[in-house]
């Protein structure tokens, strides 16, 4: 568990002083996923950084696993650093050093030896998928490629958690989907907790459990993605969460209103949903189960996330009364929210 508590971090530029953290509090559950969102300057990659000691706070706490680690010697630190791999935007990879032999740094630092430090090195080339580049330079690998060899190293020396600091901000969209795409994996897969700075909203909601957001130096928000993009607080959170969910014309209100009064016949049912659900289990269940029902979709705005679809659908229902009440009654079993916009 990582735990940060009521941290402040003061910079000293040219004799002014700057405040790049103001009382930040926040927990980092092992074994999750966690984003830390904020645009340029607010303080995420200066948060990130209190984690590996990277960046000593001003006055507040820092724990790993319940154990403070401000005031710790460089050599306590050793195993907690060791404990935490870190990748970044721009890789850092070394470019006079093959792809294997940047994997293998870390170990050769601490004195493993070659046949081990192989071993495992190769181990991690095949998790990120770049078996076949065990003898190349990185300058001879696109983005996507350097940053899988920087996640490699980062992962050898079997940490707990990996620190991601804008690593998928020098991708293309692309790129970043398979990168992320590798990071769910890497936590699932072998249970390291991952936190994920980024100015990217649709990269915590393609991965992310939890999001806290960011602006001048203060935590202004956290909680689940879901209840984030549900229910955004802070003006800064808005305007993140509209940035992400693609709203074509035909999905604001308005338009919606008007395509909802065209449908002549049937009730219009309106279903959230919430993560736990996928869509397409929920619709075709209920056109098996009640033969004699026709469905049709009207409109709506999905977004897939780690845990399931979020977001809305509107939905006509043509039904006898008895089916409409069953059929309403078999969602409300499940967790969707159901809101009946027009009886029939
Ligand atoms: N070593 C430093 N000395 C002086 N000021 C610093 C230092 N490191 C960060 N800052 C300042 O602290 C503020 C927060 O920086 P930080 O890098 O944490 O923000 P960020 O949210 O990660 O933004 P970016 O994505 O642009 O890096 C910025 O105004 C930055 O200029």
């Amino acid at each position: 568990m990582l735990t940060v508590q009521q941290v402040n971090k003061q910079f000293t530029r040219e004799g002014e002083t700057f405040q790049a953290l103001k009382n930040v509090s926040l927990e980092i559950q092992d074994g999750e996923i966690y984003g830390i969102i904020g645009y340029s300057g607010a303080g995420k990659s200066t948060l990130i950084r209190l984690f590996n000691g990277l960046e000593k706070p001003t006055s507040g706490d820092v724990l790993v696993n319940g154990q403070s680690i401000i005031g710790l010697s460089e050599q306590a630190m050793r195993p907690v650093r060791q404990k935490m791999g870190m990748i970044f935007q721009h890789f850092n990879l070394l470019w006079s050093k093959t792809v294997i032999d940047n994997i293998m740094l870390p170990l050769k630092l601490i004195g493993v030896n070659k046949k081990q430090r192989l071993a495992k090195a190769r181990q991690l080339l095949k998790l990120v998928e770049l078996t076949d580049y065990e003898a190349a330079y990185p300058s001879e690998l696109s983005g996507g490629q350097k940053q899988r060899v920087a996640i490699a190293r980062a992962l050898i020396s079997d940490p707990a958690i990996l620190l991601c600091d804008e690593a998928t901000s020098a991708l293309d969209p692309k790129t970043t989907a398979s990168i992320l795409t590798l990071l769910a994996k890497i936590n699932r897969d072998l249970g390291i907790t991952i936190v994920l700075v980024t100015h990217e909203m649709d990269a915590v909601r393609r991965i992310c459990q939890r999001i806290a957001v960011m602006e001048n130096g203060q935590l202004i928000e956290e909680g689940s993605v879901h209840d984030i993009f549900e229910r955004p607080q802070a003006a800064a959170t808005k305007a993140f969460v509209s940035e992400s969910l693609v709203v074509t014309p035909s999905e604001t209100q308005a338009s919606i209103d008007q395509l909802l009064n065209r449908v002549q016949n049937g009730s219009i049912v309106k279903l959230r949903f919430n993560e736990e659900q996928s869509v397409q289990p929920v619709i075709g269940q209920l056109m098996r189960r009640y033969q004699a029902i026709e469905i049709s979709v009207i409109s709506g705005s999905l977004q897939q996330t780690v845990n399931g679809a979020l977001g809305y659908l509107y939905i006509q229902i043509q039904a006898d009364p008895t089916d409409l009440k069953a059929v309403l009654a078999d969602l409300a079993q499940q967790t969707i929210e159901v809101e009946v916009i027009r009886h029939d």
